[in-house]
């Protein structure tokens, strides 16, 4: 049987990255895809130099174009797709009163538009294969798709919306031995957390680093996590082991969130 495809979305850099190197280890053929031209070149010859069967493809994931040009780019690359994952996303930091039109968009328009677009690309293509081995979308969701905080308000309900959407599109496609879940991290080290650290701390007048320190302070497991740590349970719903799992947004956060 042909070795198993897997795209991941976002994945020049952070937990992206962490998750298309696990599946490589795993035995997945990669398709590696983000809009930062440079983190997705080094990911790249980072794949190839280990000797892994890795594409890249440069897009945007809130442009519906590009969602269906990645997986062409990935079916002439590889035949077909075995796993999605829509793990590109964008945080904003912002009390609610803040928020303009813009910031909604920008924020929506990449992680709830981005995640619908990639379903329907993702979908089409595994239709098209016809059931022959079953199919795994995996979106990024967050604690925050299941907590809402303050400072986090459109960032929040965006992760939202990404469970929702999960549970949708889980419905819909059952039909076509398509499983669709999602990961819900809590708090790791990435760029995303560098960026909310220093906005907060402008915010809240904080040291550097503040904000990170009091958001992993209750973490039970007692540090932040890593990308590997998403990483492993993606490595699971990617997996045959869950193809009775479907429509879940399964938090992977060391003990901060409780559902
Ligand atoms: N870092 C954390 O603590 C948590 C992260 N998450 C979610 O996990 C996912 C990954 O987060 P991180 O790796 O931390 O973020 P990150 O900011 O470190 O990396 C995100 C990657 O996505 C790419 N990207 C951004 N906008 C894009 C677009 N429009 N199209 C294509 N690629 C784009 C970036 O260039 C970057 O390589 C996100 O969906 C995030 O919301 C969820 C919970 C916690
Ligand atoms: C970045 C994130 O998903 C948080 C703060 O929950």
């Amino acid at each position: 049987m042909t070795e198993k495809v897997a795209v991941i979305t976002g994945s020049g850099d952070g937990l992206g990255k962490g998750i298309a190197q696990r599946l490589a280890q795993d035995g997945f053929r990669i398709v590696l895809s983000d809009i930062n031209a440079a983190t997705l070149e080094k990911t790249e010859a980072e794949f190839k130099s280990a000797g892994q069967a890795v594409t890249a493809f440069r897009g945007d994931v809130s442009r519906r174009e590009d969602q269906f040009a990645l997986v062409q780019h990935a079916v002439q690359a590889f035949g077909r797709i075995d796993v999605f994952v829509n793990n590109a996303g964008i945080e904003d930091v912002m009390p609610l009163d803040k928020v303009t039109a813009a910031d909604f968009d920008r924020v929506f328009g990449i992680n709830v538009k981005g995640v619908l677009f990639g379903i329907q690309a993702a979908a089409e293509q595994m239709k098209k294969q016809g059931g022959d081995r079953i199919c795994k979308i995996i979106n990024a969701a967050s604690i925050a798709a299941h907590e809402s905080y303050d400072l986090l308000g459109v960032y929040c309900a965006s992760k939202h919306a990404v469970r929702s959407l999960t549970v949708t599109a889980a419905k819909e496609l059952a039909p076509y031995k398509i499983t669709v879940n999602a990961y819900c991290p809590g708090v790791a080290g990435t760029r995303m957390w560098d960026r909310i650290d220093e906005e907060m701390a402008k915010i809240h007048g904080w040291q550097p680093g503040e904000a990170f320190k009091r958001f992993s302070s209750g973490i039970l497991m007692g540090r932040p996590q890593v990308p590997a740590d998403v990483a492993s349970l993606v490595h699971y719903l990617a997996s045959p082991d869950s193809d009775y799992m479907t429509g879940q947004a399964v938090l992977i956060d060391g003990g901060m969130v409780f559902r």
